[in-house]
């Protein structure tokens, strides 16, 4: 589980995330919401160790991330599914990754099944779709069968078959006990996705509360929320 307490970040003079705090729980999906610019992703990037908070925490199994001697085992995300080397094929990205973080390698085909490319494992990278590449993506953060998984705007270039396949995916992890954080604009997808909302605006928390709380139109409920907190 995810637990985030008076997070904040500051860049010089922007104040990227205010005093954040919120938790993501084991067995549900929660949904991360907020307009462009409002935290999500500095809120990720803290989570994941990549941006030293300025004040506060935010503690991946009741430890920082970078305290975990295999963090891969501990947290998988997805923040940039372009990341990865056009020239390699997905097996051998998946097998180096596996490799150099200690996980072993029979892992790579479980995983491969998981997202559906197992037909495709051996072609390049660079000849892969954004879905694809995204599913590839989503196959090194299960590579460790971590107990949190973290996807930012995992359905950017997914078709519907692919958006129905990562939903039932996110629900599946979930349901089998994991902590599952997933940031997305597409607020008729997270209302099919999540359990429970967590929405930010001006890197403040407006709200955190279970799907059914924000009452039947999600996205007419994030409107009233953020409306009252856009650009100061
Ligand atoms: N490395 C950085 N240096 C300076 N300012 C930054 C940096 N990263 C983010 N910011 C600023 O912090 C604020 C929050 O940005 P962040 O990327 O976390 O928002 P976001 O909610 O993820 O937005 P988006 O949905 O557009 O990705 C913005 O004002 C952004 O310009």
């Amino acid at each position: 589980m995810i637990e985030i307490h008076q997070l904040t970040k500051r860049y010089g003079r922007t104040l990227a995330v205010d005093g954040l705090s919120f938790t993501v729980p084991a067995g549900q999906v929660t949904g991360f919401l907020g307009a462009n610019g409002a935290g999500k992703s500095t809120t990720l990037r803290a989570i994941l160790g990549l941006d030293r908070p300025t004040a506060g925490h935010a503690l991946v199994d009741g430890r920082p991330y970078t305290h975990h001697r295999r963090p891969m085992q501990v947290v998988g995300a997805v923040l940039d599914a372009s990341a990865v080397h056009g020239g390699r094929r997905g097996r051998t990205h998946l097998r180096a990754l596996a490799r150099s973080n200690g996980l072993s390698p029979t892992r790579v085909d479980a995983v491969l099944d998981e997202v559906g490319l197992t037909a495709v494992a051996d072609r390049r990278i660079g000849g892969y779709s954004l879905g694809m590449r995204q599913r590839l993506a989503i196959a090194g953060a299960l590579l460790g069968d971590p107990g949190t998984l973290i996807f930012d705007e995992p359905l950017n270039g997914l078709d519907p078959e692919g958006i129905r396949w990562f939903r039932s995916l996110a629900g599946r992890l979930a349901r089998d006990g994991r902590a599952v954080l997933v940031s997305s604009h597409l607020m008729t997808e997270m209302a099919q996705t999540a359990d429970r909302v967590v929405v930010i605006g001006n890197g403040r928390l407006l709200a955190e509360d279970s799907l059914d709380a924000f009452g039947p139109s999600l996205e007419e409920a994030y409107v009233r929320l953020t409306e009252g907190a856009s650009h100061v």
